[in-house]
């Protein structure tokens, strides 16, 4: 197996993409130093890392670069594989394409409508259309939940998996639009699936202290990120 002594994770509080690879190396009890990077002056590590994207997360393993949270977290499920290390991805390879299937699915869809949300819509109508395409694409995923799991708390086999810390990562800037909606976006009417399993990953020991839940935190950040003139967003968002 190889050694974890080496592992650094360039990141953002924020960033839903950190948040996936953070709550993945707390499930394999993996250490490893954390850096916060200012997006707003980014550091010659990150530049030097990530050329092509400029983007967090990035991980170090040994002083490589693996860059793109997905790619990141398949990284380290296949390096550190074993029985002491929980699985994120299945074994089986139908079972797996269809995890990766549905990981895509969540960028595609809750991504574009969660910048929407809360980075790019100018009027209460737009910001409203992309509350609407958000919960469409969670009730997709409500389907997905109960065709996958099966009655499981977790998408995973055996407990979180590939498509939770995906959809779970974005569940920090979820409270923040649940405060500035006015209601739960995961609505559990709608959607009483994922509703339950929000409050499972949450609470779950990976998540604790790597998801953020003070909503007014989140918030007066987003101030700051949209009274700054940033290409944080724009570069690779198609609406
Ligand atoms: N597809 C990328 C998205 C990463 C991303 O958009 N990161 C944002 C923070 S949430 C970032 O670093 N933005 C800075 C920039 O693009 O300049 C991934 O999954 O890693």
């Amino acid at each position: 197996m190889a050694g974890s002594g080496e592992l650094k994770l360039l990141g953002a509080w924020t960033s839903p993409f950190v948040i996936r690879v953070r709550v993945v190396l707390n499930l394999k009890s993996l250490p490893y130093e954390y850096v916060e990077e200012n997006l707003a002056s980014k550091s010659a590590l990150l530049l030097g890392s990530n050329p092509v994207r400029k983007s967090v997360p990035v991980l170090l393993h040994g002083g490589r670069p693996v860059n793109e949270s997905q790619v990141i977290v398949q990284y380290i499920d296949e390096v550190w594989s074993g029985a002491d290390r929980p699985s994120v991805l299945p074994s089986d390879s139908y079972e797996r394409a269809v995890a990766r299937f549905w990981a895509a699915y969540v960028d595609d869809k809750v991504g574009p409508a969660w910048l929407a949300i809360l980075f790019l819509s100018k009027t209460e109508e737009e910001r409203a259309e992309g509350v609407e395409r958000a919960v469409a694409a969670l009730e997709t995923l409500e389907g997905a939940f109960a065709d996958c799991t099966k009655g499981k708390p977790f998408f995973g086999v055996d407990g979180i998996g590939f498509v939770d810390v995906v959809l779970g990562g974005y569940l920090g800037w979820f409270t923040a639009i649940d405060k500035l909606i006015g209601r739960r976006l995961i609505d559990p009417a709608r959607t009483p699936l994922l509703a339950a399993w929000e409050q499972r990953f949450r609470t779950a020991e990976a998540a604790k202290g790597v998801v953020p839940n003070d909503a007014d935190k989140l918030l007066a950040f987003r101030e700051t990120l949209l009274g700054a003139p940033l290409d944080i967003f724009q570069n690779r968002v198609t609406l």
